[in-house]
């Protein structure tokens, strides 16, 4: 146990009562807001609710002193204590065709923006056609099933199964690095790997961390810091990933060694079985 563990603990606590109430609001905010994200990137009624909603119960928890959010240019002081980055909906696009999404939530012992390895705990929610949580903290990911708020630990010290068996890698193909079509070349030559890309990264991130495998928004030639941001998206799941035994990177080594200058900086990010997170650095250096 470790100082901080009531208040992570109280952390997802919360997440799991939200969950149920972010998921029902979705029908009603399918529609478009006005204005962008601090990432230039168009939000739907959907991502503010689940934001305020967010912000309100999270920033509220004792030992909360710091709440951030892709979705709000600016961090919001809430007190003392250990900083909350939350991306409230993942996968925003995948609303309108009825696809998963999630919430993703990291939990910092520093103030933002910081490193991943100054995490504590991490979770995710996904709004499949059950809502599920992934969990990470002292060394440990728990996976629950979330009925009207309340967890129900269904796996415990959850680990990426020996042999990976699935990818899924975003981005335009045209714009992907010669050295990453190389390295897909390889994986898609691979007869026990299964593509599996569905567009939301937690959907994907899940089916990585239940199969064993690959999920990846690589850097690309219009964009060599990818697409996902560090905060919010690539430090939590890279958390949990290794977390549960696998790897994360950004090309280079691990995502949570970033060392980041911007709340809302983007990271190309690997995540998945270590073998292939290795050879895909071998890649590309
Ligand atoms: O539409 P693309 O370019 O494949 O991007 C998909 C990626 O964008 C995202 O939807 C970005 O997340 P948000 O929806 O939270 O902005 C990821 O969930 C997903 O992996
Ligand atoms: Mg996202
Ligand atoms: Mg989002």
């Amino acid at each position: 146990m470790s100082e901080h563990s009531d208040t992570v603990e109280e952390v997802f606590e919360t997440v799991a009562r939200t969950a149920p109430e972010i998921r029902s609001a979705l029908p009603g905010r399918r529609a478009e807001t006005a204005g962008k994200n601090p990432s230039g990137e168009l939000r739907l009624a959907a991502d503010d609710y689940a934001d305020d909603l967010l912000e309100e119960r999270l920033g509220a928890i004792e030992g909360v002193g710091q709440y951030a959010s892709e979705e709000t240019k600016e961090s919001v002081d809430t007190g003392e204590g250990l900083a909350i980055a939350v991306d409230p909906l993942d996968g925003s696009s995948n609303l309108k065709p009825n696809n998963t999404m999630g919430t993703i939530v990291g939990i910092y012992n520093a103030p933002l923006p910081a490193a991943g390895h100054e995490l504590v705990g991490a979770t995710y929610v996904l709004y499949g056609p059950i809502t599920t949580m992934a969990a990470a903290a002292e060394g440990e990911v728990t996976e629950y099933v979330v009925t009207d708020g309340e967890r129900e630990a269904v796996r415990e010290d959850l680990t990426l199964p020996e042999d990976p068996a699935v990818y899924g890698f975003g981005g335009r193909v045209p714009d992907w690095t010669e050295d990453f079509a190389a390295y897909v070349e390889e994986i898609e030559s691979d007869e026990s790997l299964r593509l599996r890309y569905g567009g939301s990264m937690i959907g994907d991130v899940n089916q990585v961390l239940t199969y064993g495998g690959i999920f990846a928004y690589p850097a690309l030639e219009s964009a060599p810091e990818g697409k996902l941001r560090l905060q919010f998206e690539g430090n939590p799941v890279g958390y949990i990933v290794e977390t549960a035994g696998g790897r994360s990177s950004d090309g280079e080594g691990s995502i949570l060694e970033v060392d980041p200058e911007d709340l809302h900086e983007r990271v190309p990010v690997y995540v998945g079985s270590t073998d292939l997170i290795d050879r895909l650095e071998g890649a590309l250096n």
